[in-house]
């Protein structure tokens, strides 16, 4: 293996593994820290944790472990991936494991930078912007675990950490890879240790990985890693070999645990074409009333992909939270939707498509997923999965909450089946 990374959420690994097969590195994900070594031909592995809203304590252990294991793998390089939107809390958890993972390794010059310009999320003096909107006025002011208030990504990290932060603005990204390492350089005499590094596009995100060639640690969003498989590729490293990835039939559900305000569109949506519904209330799951097998069943039991919901707007979402508390809330609803997919499972599915990161790590640990294999782009940021769940091949799509169009869930569902492909 020689790039180790480690994502801090189950669907923001995907979208970084997407970006690794496309760019042609052979790519496993796996689901926590594996207890085993991994197999011999893949070239990148990423490490899907379910640290983002955990105490960063938790998360500072977890991914140390996970770069251990990495290490033990024989990976030169490692990244550590974090959500476009830089999902966290003035207390972490981006800060904190950058900066233990920074110690582990005695790294200097970490790169930070969250950009995703495929899904509108650029990065301009110092501020992250999702598309034409400065984070805090995005939406994700209104997130349910992590509001971002603050688009200034250096003073939100600082807030985070004691490690100086520096900052390398579009002028030098703009010049190429030899101004970005200049530019890095000069904070590193200036003493800034984690340094926002602005990037507008595609072209950008590229150079400023050929600047990162042998850099031991990054960190960002999935576009970080663009410009990493062709180092690899130029010292000969790469096998070249593509993915064996197949579609699966039978039953599709989808479960979304996401109150994004993409997937809302994309629930309006099913509703719009009268397929079937259920919604999980907040109230009824942390009152413990609905039974997942029943759930399960009813899904089983339509003509088309049924959609099984929590997804509500802000104002349901809060008030959820003032009545029973923002974790109880969020862990009742979670453990659910996993107690759903293990029926789903076991009765048989073919497909499961899961809006939510959160979500999605909770459906994935549920059904004791321990590696998943990597096919084609549903959309950007969002591959299609396998995995073998009891021995029976299940195709998967994890969903970040604001990735995809409105139409997302009928594309996962035709790529999962093998039709379609885009990518
Ligand atoms: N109706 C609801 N009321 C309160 N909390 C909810 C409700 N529905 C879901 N939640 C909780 O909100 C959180 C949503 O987080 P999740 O990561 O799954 O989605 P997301 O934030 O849209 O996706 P991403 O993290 O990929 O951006 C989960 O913990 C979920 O259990
Ligand atoms: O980077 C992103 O936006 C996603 O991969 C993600 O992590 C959202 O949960």
């Amino acid at each position: 293996m020689l790039l180790g990374c480690i994502g801090d959420d189950f669907t923001g690994s995907s979208d970084l593994a997407n970006t690794l097969r496309k760019q042609g590195m052979r790519v496993t994900q796996f689901s926590g820290v594996p207890t085993v070594a991994a197999d011999p031909s893949v070239e990148a592995g990423v490490v899907a944790l379910k640290s983002r809203s955990i105490p960063a304590k938790e998360a500072i252990a977890q991914s140390l472990q996970a770069l251990e294991w990495l290490k033990a793998q024989g990976c030169t390089q490692f990244l550590f991936k974090y959500c476009s939107t830089f999902d966290s809390t003035p207390e972490g958890n981006i800060g904190p494991v950058a900066a233990a993972l920074a110690e582990a390794l005695d790294a200097r010059k970490v790169v930070v930078c969250p950009a995703f310009p495929g899904a509108g999320r650029t990065i301009y003096q110092g501020h992250l912007f999702v598309h034409d909107r400065l984070l805090n006025e995005s939406g994700m002011e209104h997130h349910p675990l992590n509001p971002m208030t603050d688009a200034d990504i250096r003073r939100w990290l600082a807030l985070q950490t004691d490690m100086k932060v520096g900052h390398v603005g579009f002028g030098a990204v703009s010049n190429g890879a030899d101004a970005i390492k200049a530019a890095l350089d000069r904070a590193d005499r200036e003493g800034a240790r984690l340094i926002v590094v602005d990037a507008l596009s595609d072209t950008d995100l590229m150079e400023i990985g050929a600047a990162l060639n042998g850099a031991p640690l990054l960190t960002g969003g999935s576009g970080i890693a663009m410009g990493l498989p062709e180092n690899f590729r130029r010292q000969g490293l790469l096998s070249g070999k593509g993915s064996t990835w197949q579609g699966v039939e039978g039953a599709c559900v989808v479960l979304s645990g996401s109150c994004s305000t993409a997937t809302r569109g994309q629930v309006a949506r099913h509703r719009a074409d009268e397929l079937p519904m259920f919604e999980i209330t907040a109230d009824a799951a942390v009152a413990g009333k609905l039974d997942p097998q029943q759930i399960a069943d009813w899904a089983m039991a339509q003509a088309e992909r049924p959609l099984v919901f929590s997804s509500a707007d802000p104002a349901k979402v809060r008030a959820a939270q003032e009545t029973y508390g923002r974790e109880p809330v969020a862990t009742a609803i979670e453990q659910l939707f996993a107690a759903i997919a293990r029926a789903l499972v076991a009765a048989g599915v073919g497909r499961l498509v899961v809006a939510g990161g959160e979500t999605s790590g909770a459906v994935v640990e549920g059904l004791n997923l321990t590696s998943l294999e990597i096919g084609p782009e549903i959309a950007p940021g969002a591959p299609a999965l396998r995995a073998r769940p009891s021995g029976r091949p299940v195709a998967l799509a994890l969903k970040s909450g604001n990735f995809g169009g409105e139409n997302f869930f009928a594309e996962a569902d035709a790529v999962l089946r093998g039709d379609a492909p885009t990518a």
